[in-house]
């Protein structure tokens, strides 16, 4: 099965006087998975449609390998779609379904059930392939709708929130096979979520999408650990920003706890630290130390989540996992907060970008 590069070169779409994507560039790697994650309404599933060529592109151009394909008609170009809300045909059955788009490229007779087969097998739905959609559940449905999609050996694979339709037990399977298929297949993916969760745990590469534009472009763990401003900061994970003032590599933060941090000795100035609640530890108040009060607390199984009202400072989320819970702690404890310096990520105030060093 060939696989190919995918390059978006300032794809921008105009509706009216809102550019829903604008200029956005992108080189994507033969085999690789790659998601586009963003806020509802940000462009993600307009730039899949320009990939796809269901919406024209108004300025730029897409590569298929070295082949700009601008122009290219949607049934053209050899791609296999996999929508949120499964789009398979009701009135077939399951082989019937997974046949289609093979019996369209006029392949026949043995080829024709084998490859069906092949590919249902691969889905695990081989031992449903005689029953109508209205007899599936939604995960097997969406198994269906995949194992139409790669049947026909498509040159990318592009993928619509393919699991928002799903429980989320079912979602957290579906994800595990749908990576482990692709790398199997090695064809490159294009997803599209807005799951934060979902794109950290089955993606090569993360495109942060935001208002029609690139926000970051890195690996999973990049963009949780390195954000590159405040949104994708808040967007990915959970983070509270605390005041701070940094001179010389030092961030006094709310005027209570000085740190070193990973930024350079010459800034100087007003700045925002990104605190996840997995980077806090909680201690017996200290003078000297940022305290606070709890002013709600959930166990979540492996760990318990708190609530934090900070002395003339924001309400913080702390998470304690099991080898360090403190099952006496309750509402209206004071508490004090040691933040992990190594963790902490330093943000310029005003234009709420990233100052960290590498
Ligand atoms: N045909 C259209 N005419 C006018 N505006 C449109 C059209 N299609 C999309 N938009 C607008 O473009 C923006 C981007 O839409 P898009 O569907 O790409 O967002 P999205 O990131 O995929 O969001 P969601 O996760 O909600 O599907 C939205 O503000 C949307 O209202």
């Amino acid at each position: 099965m060939s696989s190919q590069r995918v390059k978006i070169d300032g794809a921008t779409k105009v509706y009216g006087d809102f550019k829903a994507c604008d200029h956005i560039s992108l080189d994507i790697k033969e085999g690789e998975f790659f998601t586009l994650l963003g806020p509802s309404g940000c462009g993600k599933t307009t730039l899949l449609r320009m990939i796809a060529g269901f919406n024209p592109i108004d300025e730029g151009k897409i590569y298929f390998n070295d082949k700009e394909i601008n122009h290219i008609p949607a049934d053209k170009r050899n791609i296999g779609m996999v929508f949120q809300n499964y789009a398979i045909f009701p009135h077939m059955t399951v082989q019937g379904n997974v046949e289609y788009g093979l019996k369209a490229r006029k392949i026949k007779g043995k080829e024709l059930t084998d490859r069906a087969m092949e590919a249902m097998k691969m889905m695990q739905i081989d031992n449903l392939k005689d029953r109508m959609p209205s007899q599936l559940s939604g995960g097997q449905q969406q198994r269906v709708a995949l194992a139409r999609a790669v049947v026909i050996h498509p040159d990318v694979l592009l993928m619509d929130e393919p699991l928002c339709n799903l429980d989320a037990k079912l979602r957290v399977t579906m994800r595990t096979s749908i990576k482990k298929i692709q790398k199997q297949l090695n064809i490159t993916t294009i997803y599209v979520t807005h799951d934060q969760e979902e794109a950290l745990s089955i993606s090569d590469r993360i495109a942060i999408i935001h208002d029609g534009q690139v926000e970051q472009l890195g690996e999973p763990m990049e963009i949780y650990t390195k954000p590159a401003n405040m949104f994708v900061a808040n967007f990915i994970g959970t983070s509270c920003f605390l005041d701070g003032e940094a001179s010389g590599g030092v961030v006094k933060i709310l005027g209570v706890k000085e740190l070193e941090l990973n930024i350079d000795k010459e800034y100087k100035g007003k700045v925002k630290v990104s605190v996840r609640p997995e980077y806090v530890h909680l201690g017996a108040p200290k003078e000297g130390e940022i305290q606070g009060t709890i002013t709600m607390s959930t166990f979540l199984g492996d760990f318990m989540n708190y609530e934090i009202q900070i002395d003339n400072g924001p309400l913080i989320e702390v998470n304690e996992y099991t080898d360090e819970m403190d099952i006496s702690r309750k509402m209206n404890d004071r508490v004090s907060l040691e933040l992990m310096s190594g963790r902490i990520c330093v943000f310029d105030a005003e234009t709420e970008k990233t100052i960290m060093r590498d």
